[in-house]
């Protein structure tokens, strides 16, 4: 049988929450999926100017996405496909808002 997926009437959002990256308390996220069907990232500060490094990795795919302007945003599947970590931030203090949905 194929995974249909979790349905919520009305959508849910399990978790909101911010995530503080700082290179000398919790620097990085390792590797994991989200307790989502779909996360949202917001970027809620700057690289360059406030934190330098950060970043989202999807393993599977090799890929990076910066979101290092404030208010950019990522929306992926949390579970399953998208394994993800976040990548060390080396200097100073990186922001995001996170957002667990499960429609
Ligand atoms: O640093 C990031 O952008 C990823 C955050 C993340 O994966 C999470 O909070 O579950
Ligand atoms: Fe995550």
């Amino acid at each position: 049988m194929v995974f249909t997926g979790y349905y919520h009437q009305p959508v849910e959002s399990v978790m909101m929450f911010v995530v503080r990256y700082k290179p000398d308390e919790q620097p990085y996220l390792r590797p994991h999926h989200d307790a989502s069907t779909y996360s949202i990232d917001i970027a809620l500060n700057k690289r360059g100017r406030d934190y330098e490094g950060g970043g989202v990795r999807y393993i599977r795919y090799n890929c990076t996405v910066p979101a290092d302007e404030v208010g950019y945003s990522m929306m992926f599947p949390g579970r399953l496909t998208h394994l993800h970590e976040g990548l060390p931030t080396t200097k100073g203090t990186r922001y995001i808002a996170v957002s667990f949905l499960n429609p």
